[in-house]
């Protein structure tokens, strides 16, 4: 089996400002992976550039041994990885069961035009396998546009699920959300990730050590450090960038 992704050397300038600077990273598949980095280190850049949002100047980025770079986002999609986005983007004006019905159908009516009718069925089990997964089943027939900020957030997520991703990014999944809401997404996130890979944009550095396996520290559009939660939280130079140097230290200078 091939390393879910495989990415090399990807770089990217807007104008003379170079927003991903050669970023290598390797995921072999079946890791939670995040991805942080102060304000402005390259981390959304990065992903649009892995999802085909934008094209990268250099470097190369296998997907499940696909060669993906270039590609456009649905074909990139068709292959098997689902984004979300900050900005929520589900159509509120329809239900949640709805909202994910398209999703789930868009996939299956492209693999197969001529659909015989018991493949609704198997849509609608989908579905319901979907919003039960990401934790949004009980708002099945709630507008979507009725929901708390935190459920709209996980039917985004349930919407990505329905294209049945091989790897989901995710945005700042808990960003804007209550405590309570943050937990709920943590532990649906945690739960996904046992069978799908999860890649995770995130501000939230509690979150972040609570549920990565593996973590990509970007500063400036390179990688400052990959490793372990605890590797990361011991290198002195992340501490610097990132976490802050601890105000006494800062006091000798
Ligand atoms: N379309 C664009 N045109 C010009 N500059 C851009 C564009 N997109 C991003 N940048 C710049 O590239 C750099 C990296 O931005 P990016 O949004 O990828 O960082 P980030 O790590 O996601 O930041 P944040 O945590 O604040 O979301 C920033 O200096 C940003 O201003």
């Amino acid at each position: 089996m091939p390393p879910v992704m495989e990415i090399s050397g990807l770089t990217k300038s807007f104008g003379g400002l170079v927003a991903v600077n050669g970023v290598d990273l390797v995921l072999p598949g079946g890791e939670l992976h995040a991805i942080i980095g102060p304000n402005g280190a390259g981390k959304t850049t990065f992903f649009n550039l892995i999802s085909g949002f934008l094209r990268a100047d250099k470097g190369s980025v296998r997907f499940l041994g696909h060669d993906i770079a270039g590609l456009p986002t649905h074909r990139i999609s068709r292959l098997g990885m689902a984004r979300t986005l900050q900005v929520k983007s589900v159509f509120n004006g329809l239900s949640v069961y709805e909202n994910v019905w398209i999703a789930a159908q868009s996939r299956s009516r492209f693999l197969n035009p001529f659909r015989p009718a018991h493949s609704y069925a198997a849509t609608a089990r989908k579905v319901d396998e979907v919003m039960e997964r990401a934790g949004v089943a009980r708002h099945r027939d709630a507008l979507a546009g009725n929901l708390s900020y935190g459920d709209q957030a996980l039917l985004e997520i349930a919407i990505a699920l329905a294209t049945e991703p091989r790897l989901l990014l995710l945005d700042e999944p808990v960003a804007g959300m209550s405590p309570e809401e943050t937990d709920r997404t943590v532990a649906t996130v945690r739960e996904l990730s046992k069978t799908v890979d999860v890649v995770l944009i995130e501000h939230d550095m509690e979150v972040v050590f609570d549920i990565a396996d593996t973590i990509t520290v970007m500063n400036q559009g390179a990688v400052l450090r990959q490793g372990t939660p605890a590797e990361i939280a011991a290198d002195p130079r992340v501490q610097d960038v990132y976490l802050g140097v601890p105000e006494d230290e800062d006091a000798e200078g």
